[in-house]
This record gives structure tokens, C-alpha cells and sequence, in this order.
């Protein structure tokens, strides 16, 4: 059994993570951990009757737990350290947050690299996710035109999603460093055009009732192609998150992206 330890478990993500720890034979949940959490044992929370786990709110406690894999559902500014905190222990980090630079996930797969411990830091867990970057980045090369509108739910802290910089990563390994647009454009309201990365424009709509959703559109002469992602329930990420608990102890390096495992 593989021993997991859930990170920001009190959060959305975090709570369907440990569900899914729970519910599969070969993962053993030996602890949850949160700042926020008031419980001893997980168990005393309603939706986790019966399901007795070890709650930790302050990182070196967690520890104890001995936890081979370190799930990271947190927030931008806490998940850098925890991943750090991880492959300094040896534990695999399989990380969900967004919010990290580049800089960051070079200087955590240095670390990796020298504790001999694998790991993955994905900015989207979803099938239809990877496949949407995939192909847009296939179409970027015939279609260099292009604009990303990323929508997330109104409570999300990171702007734009870690799903669209990436997107807007691979495009430019294609497409380059292109502008787009009337050279002479004004913005009368500041923002309009929305964040310019590489020429690409990325706009963020943060609206209840959403989940996830991103749709990477394409203009060429007399013609354009939209290709569209959409997550309806937080359950779709945990198949990826469940691949990379199985994969990532065999692992040496700390991966960039889920495609790298499937
Ligand atoms: N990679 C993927 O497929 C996905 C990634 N995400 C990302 O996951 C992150 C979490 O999203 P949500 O669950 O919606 O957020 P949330 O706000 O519901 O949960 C975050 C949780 O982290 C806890 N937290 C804060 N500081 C912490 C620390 N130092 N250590 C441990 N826990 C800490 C908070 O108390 C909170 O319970 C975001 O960065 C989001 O972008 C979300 C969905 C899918
Ligand atoms: O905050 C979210 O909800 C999500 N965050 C990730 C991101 O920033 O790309 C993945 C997915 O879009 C859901």
C-alpha cells in the first residue's frame, strides 16, 4: 500500500482527493493536513464518518505520518514550500497547485534531482485538459494567430489559470514570439486586451457556476478553429491525480505537466 498524505484538505480539491485515497485498496491515507482545520482526526468530519486519519495543521508535525506521497491542493504561496518540505523528506510531491514560475519548478527539480525522489507538478490533472494543449499547441504551428480565454469559478485566487500559462508556454514553443493585433490599438479602458504573453492574449472570466473551462481560439484568413475544454466536476482530475500517486515513486525526476506519465 502506498502511504499518502493529503495537503489542503479542508479546500475543494483537497476534500476530493482525499476521498479518492480513500476509496482506492492499494493507497493507505495516513494523514490530511490544513492550517485551517480544527479536527484531530478526520473522521470527525461528517463527510469522512468512519474514516479515521491523523489531522495535522502545522508542516513539521506531518512528519509522523511517514507518508511517501505529498498531494498538494493548497495555495500558491504555501505550495513552493511544501513541495520543498516534500523532496527534502523524500517524498514524492504530487502537486496540483498553480501559481508556481518557472524559476520555482527549476529549483524544485534541482532538489529532486539530488534527493533521488520523483515527483510531478501538474497545473491540470484532466485528460480533456492535456489533449486541449496538446492539440492546440499542433495547431499553433499552421494558426499562430491566437487568443485564450481561460474561465474558472469566482473563487479562484490565480489569475491567469496555471492551465493557460502552460498552454500559452507550448504555443510559443511553436509560434514564437509573435504580436498580434493593429500595431497602433489603444485600450480605452486598461485591461481590454487582456495579459500579453509573447504577443498571445490570455483574458480570465471568473463567474459563479463554473468550474474549469478554456477555450483556445484561432483566426486565420477567411477561417478560424476553436478548440474547447470543459471540467464539470472536480472528479474528473482524480484519475490523473490517482496515475501519479502509482507512477511518480518509480520516478527520479519532478515532471512538468501529467502528459509526461500517461
Ligand atoms: N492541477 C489541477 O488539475 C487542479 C488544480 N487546482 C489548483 O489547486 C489549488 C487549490 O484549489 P481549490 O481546492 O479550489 O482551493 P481551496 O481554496 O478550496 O483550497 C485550498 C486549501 O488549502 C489550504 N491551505 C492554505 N495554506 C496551506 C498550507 N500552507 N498548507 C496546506 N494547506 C493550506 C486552505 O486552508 C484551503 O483549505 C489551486 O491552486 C487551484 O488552481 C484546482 C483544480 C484542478
Ligand atoms: O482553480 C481551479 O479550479 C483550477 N485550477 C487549475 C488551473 O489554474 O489551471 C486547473 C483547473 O483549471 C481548475
Amino acid at each position: 500500500m502506498t502511504k499518502i498524505l493529503v495537503a489542503g484538505f479542508k479546500g475543494r480539491m483537497g476534500a476530493t482527493a482525499t476521498q479518492m485515497v480513500l476509496k482506492n485498496a492499494d493507497f493507505e491515507l495516513v494523514g490530511v493536513y490544513d492550517p485551517i482545520a480544527t479536527e484531530k482526526d478526520l473522521a470527525e468530519l461528517p463527510e469522512f464518518a468512519g474514516q479515521h486519519a491523523p489531522v495535522f495543521t502545522e508542516l513539521n508535525a506531518t512528519l509522523v505520518a511517514e507518508p511517501e506521497i505529498w498531494i498538494d491542493f493548497t495555495i500558491p504561496k504555501a505550495a513552493v514550500a511544501n513541495t520543498q518540505f516534500a523532496l527534502e523528506h523524500k517524498i514524492s510531491p504530487v502537486v496540483g497547485t498553480t501559481g508556481f514560475t518557472a524559476a520555482d519548478i527549476k529549483a524544485l527539480q534541482t532538489l529532486a534531482e539530488q534527493q533521488k525522489t520523483g515527483g510531478l507538478i501538474a497545473p491540470n490533472f484532466s485528460l480533456s485538459a492535456v489533449l486541449m494543449m496538446q492539440f492546440s499547441k499542433q495547431a499553433a504551428k499552421y494558426f499562430p494567430d491566437v487568443e485564450i480565454i481561460e474561465m474558472h469559478h469566482d473563487n479562484k485566487l490565480d489569475a491567469p489559470s496555471g492551465t493557460a500559462v502552460k498552454t500559452a508556454e507550448m504555443l510559443a514553443e511553436v509560434r514564437g514570439d509573435k504580436p498580434q493585433g493593429n500595431p497602433d490599438e489603444k485600450e480605452s479602458i486598461p485591461g481590454a486586451r487582456g495579459a500579453n504573453y509573447a504577443g498571445m492574449r490570455i483574458h480570465s472570466v471568473r463567474l459563479p457556476g463554473l468550474i474549469a473551462h478554456q477555450q483556445v481560439q484561432f483566426g486565420g484568413i477567411g477561417e478560424g478553429l476553436t478548440i474547447r475544454q470543459d471540467t464539470y466536476d472536480r472528479e474528473s482530475f482524480m484519475t490523473g491525480v490517482a496515475l501519479a500517486c502509482r507512477k511518480v515513486r518509480q520516478a527520479s525526476q519532478l515532471y512538468d505537466g501529467l502528459e509526461y506519465l500517461l
